[in-house]
């Protein structure tokens, strides 16, 4: 390993040394040999890029700004369709799909994109989706004051597709943060409602 000179020193998080070797040695476990040209570049540099990216959600520097304006009224605010990447902690595959977040605001607003971008955010992280819906819900509270949150997720796990039971299905989560009202239930599941039935 030492040979290598592209080895580089624990940076963004990850121990992108420990990341390089551990990718060289899965290769060698499943036969392959990772010095050919193909695969030099997989183990030195991609697969420990790609996963410094994808568990971006456990680094608090890489949380985005949560920029907030102040509130005009209690109106619920409902965001819909975002679509999310995230990483089985079983199987360390992908599950995948769309998240629908709803906020009642205290003191504040928060810019409509931070929505997506914090849903993005904690997503990249290995975790199940019951505890990342919990995640989320309980960080965007704890971020925006609100006295309220609703998320909803939508999702197909590809440990369940690409193998094991290799079924193709949607798992849906949702945690409530706070005590909504009957209409503002039942507006957050029209609108879930609504983008779901656009897909
Ligand atoms: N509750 C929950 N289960 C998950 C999630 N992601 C994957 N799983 C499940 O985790 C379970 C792991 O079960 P095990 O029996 O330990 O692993 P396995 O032998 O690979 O299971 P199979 O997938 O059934 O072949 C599987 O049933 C997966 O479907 C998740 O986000 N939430």
């Amino acid at each position: 390993m030492t040979q290598h000179s592209r080895l580089t020193q624990t940076e963004d998080g990850i121990d992108r040394e420990k990341a390089q070797r551990a990718t060289r040695l899965l290769l060698e476990a499943l036969g392959e040999d990772p010095d050919r040209p193909g695969l030099q570049d997989t183990w030195e540099r991609r697969v420990p890029d790609t996963f410094a990216t994808l568990t971006e959600g456990t680094q608090r520097e890489a949380k985005p700004t949560m920029r907030t304006f102040d509130a005009e009224s209690e109106d619920l605010v409902v965001k819909t369709g975002i679509p999310f990447y995230s990483l089985c902690e079983h199987h360390l595959l992908p599950f995948h799909g769309t998240a629908h977040v709803a906020y009642r605001p205290g003191e504040e607003v928060v810019g409509l994109s931070k929505l997506a971008r914090y849903v993005r955010w904690q997503s990249r992280q290995l975790t199940m989706q019951e505890r990342l819906t919990n995640d989320i819900a309980s960080g965007l509270a704890d971020e925006l004051d609100a006295p309220l949150v609703l998320v909803e997720m939508n999702a197909t796990h590809l440990c369940e597709s690409m193998r094991g039971i290799e079924t193709e299905s949607t798992t849906t989560t949702r945690t409530t943060i706070g005590d909504p009202t009957d209409v503002e239930r039942e507006r957050f599941q029209a609108a879930v409602d609504r983008a779901e039935g656009q897909r």
